[in-house]
């Protein structure tokens, strides 16, 4: 484990009116790391990778990516590190429903600047990898959960992201396809040296991370490693 972090949270503190989300979170991620974030419904591990994400934008403490102030950052900057660095999977509503399950994948590439061509090679190796390049030309409400959240974390990871933010990614699967899911997805992230912070309720999920944080009460209480 290198000894420098790659994204660092420190204290921070988010509130959404009278409810204090965070309080006084504290986590560290190191690069090509599988974290999970666990604790009780409502205990912050959202709102936290949302702030590690740099999509929320906490009220006090700082998040630090790559030894660069992200909560310092101007919007238009953090979306562009959001674009390049930054990948997510969230449990509903990420694909474009108007869009095919290849064009979901290659948008990204083709938000950065990519030819059509070449970025629709690219998302043709990412959902074969992923084992859905046989729903490539389907759109997403003409999937199965499983295949949506597969071409979900081909999209998430077709950028060569540094960190990727998983929100319950398998919490919409049975136990057989989220296993799949997550094997592909820590397997493929592991291939490409991504770290993956991920949110889970479930011990099975977390199980293929190498550290647990335990948020409770909007505090990052406990970090171990896990197996
Ligand atoms: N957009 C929002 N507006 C108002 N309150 C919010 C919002 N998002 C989260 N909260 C509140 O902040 C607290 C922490 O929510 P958060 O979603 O981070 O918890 P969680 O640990 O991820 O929960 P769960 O496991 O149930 O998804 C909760 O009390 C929640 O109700």
């Amino acid at each position: 484990m290198p000894t420098e972090p790659l994204l660092v949270a420190e204290h921070l503190r988010l509130s959404f009116g009278a409810t204090t989300a965070l309080e006084d979170a504290s986590v560290a991620v190191h690069a090509g790391e599988v974290l999970a974030l666990m604790g009780p419904s409502g205990s912050g591990k959202s709102t936290l990778l949302h702030c590690l994400g740099g999509i929320l934008h906490p009220d006090a403490g700082r998040v630090t990516y790559a030894g660069r102030d992200l909560t310092a950052m101007h919007d238009s900057e953090r979306s562009a590190l959001r674009r390049s660095e930054l990948g997510f999977v969230f449990q509903f509503g990420q694909l474009v429903p108007e869009l095919t399950c290849l064009e979901n994948v290659a948008l990204p590439l083709r938000l950065n600047g990519a030819s059509r061509r070449a970025a629709h090679r690219s998302a043709s190796a990412w959902l074969e990898r992923l084992e859905v390049l046989d729903v490539a030309a389907k759109r997403p409400g003409q999937v199965s959960g499983g295949q949506g959240q597969r071409v979900a974390v081909a999209r998430a990871l077709v950028t060569r992201p540094r960190v990727v933010f998983a929100d319950e990614p398998t919490g919409a699967l049975d136990s057989l396809n989220g296993e799949r899911v997550m094997q592909l997805f820590v397997a493929a992230a592991r291939e490409t040296g991504a770290a993956v912070v991920l949110v889970t309720h479930e011990a099975r999920v977390a199980a293929y991370s190498d550290r647990e944080a335990v948020v409770r009460d909007g505090r990052v209480r406990t970090v171990e490693y896990a197996r």
